[in-house]
């Protein structure tokens, strides 16, 4: 089957994820303290959020002008405080090569408040995706995804506290994630001499023996609902929490079978950022994503997944009974 590869574009996401997943670890580094966290103060994460956009953006609007950005972030606030935003400059610039000034920096931001759709392409990104994850040392992730005629093509995401491998916790963590339609997905460190090596969904088709998944934030996923749908599928372990599109890493590399994320209220709609690249790894590693009622999410409708309500995303093995029971325990709800 002929497809494209989208090896330039594959590249430069990599790069640009890679230099902002440097910076986050550098703000966490210097800036999220003991007393942050016990004050509950957001601002490093405001900076690193702030930061990685104007990385990515700015590299990716050098390489591929034309292209507009689907962004979480814009400056509006961030032209109220100097302060602040000179903090971001100064970290921006410890990890790109041509040094940015004050208002490119903002520029590079504002290239992010492209409102999507389904013709023509565009990238998304999520330059902090995990912020409570993140302000607590725990899984975060710089996600990027290219969307083509409404469908992602390509996703490359960064998660800097995520192990290479789940059952070792101490060893090396930092991992590069990326899949391409048609093309597989792949998983390298960060080390600069790491090669990619291609990942796979687990191959359980019992879901008593399976790990599931879920956010660590009840507000994000009715946690009520998971755990009836996991009773009902016989799985006595309790879920894996974790912030954040590692979900979606975890399940394309078989360290879980399900990843369930259900609707909390019938007004928030899933952002497209928060979906996109974690959505084509795990369906590149062969597993399955749909909403909660069985549709395939629709990436073409704006900057939020407002044709869909929830996220499933399975092994595929496992895929027809999870939906089974998510049907049951949601049939009057959505
Ligand atoms: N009310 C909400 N329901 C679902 N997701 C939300 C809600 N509020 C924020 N989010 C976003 O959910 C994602 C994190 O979800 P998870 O619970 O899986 O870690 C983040 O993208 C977070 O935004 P942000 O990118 O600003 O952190
Ligand atoms: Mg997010
Ligand atoms: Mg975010
Ligand atoms: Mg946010």
């Amino acid at each position: 089957m002929s497809h494209a590869t989208y090896s330039r574009e594959r590249e430069v996401a990599t790069e640009a994820v890679l230099r902002a997943s440097k910076l986050c670890t550098r703000v966490f580094q210097n800036l999220v303290s003991a007393s942050t966290i016990e004050k509950k103060d957001k601002s490093p994460v405001t900076i690193a959020d702030y930061g990685a956009q104007a990385v990515v953006n700015s590299i990716l609007h050098a390489a591929f002008p034309e292209d507009p950005i689907v962004g979480e972030e814009d400056s509006v606030e961030l032209r109220e405080n100097e302060a602040t935003l000179n903090k971001v400059v100064e970290l921006a610039n410890s990890v790109v090569n041509q040094p940015l000034t004050s208002s490119e920096v903002l520029q590079a931001i504002d290239l992010g408040t492209y409102a999507g759709g389904k013709k023509g392409r565009f990238w998304t990104l999520d330059p902090i995706d995990g912020t409570k994850g993140f302000l607590r040392g725990e899984q975060f992730a710089v996600c990027l995804a290219l969307i083509v005629d409404g469908q992602v093509q390509l996703g490359v995401m960064g998660c800097p506290n995520l192990p290479i491998q789940l059952s070792k916790p101490d060893g090396e963590r930092g991992c590069l994630l990326t899949a391409v339609r048609n093309g597989g997905a792949y998983q390298r460190s960060f080390a600069p001499t790491s090669t990619d090596t291609q990942i796979h969904v687990s191959s359980t088709a019992t879901t008593a023996d399976t790990q599931f998944c879920e956010s660590v934030e009840a507000g994000h996923s009715s946690q009520g609902d998971a755990a009836d749908i996991a009773s009902k599928l016989g799985i006595t372990k309790p879920s894996v929490r974790m912030d954040s599109q590692c979900k979606y890493a975890v399940i394309a590399r078989g360290d879980a079978g399900i990843y369930l994320r259900l609707p909390v209220s019938a007004t928030y709609e899933e952002k497209i950022w928060d979906h996109a690249g974690g959505a084509l790894l795990v369906h590149e590693a062969g597993g399955k994503v749909c909403d909660a009622k069985g549709n395939p999410l629709d990436f073409s409708v704006g900057r939020t997944l407002k044709n869909n309500k929830g996220v499933i995303a399975t092994n595929g093995k496992l895929h027809d009974a999870v939906m089974d029971a998510v049907g049951q325990v949601l049939a009057s709800k959505i």
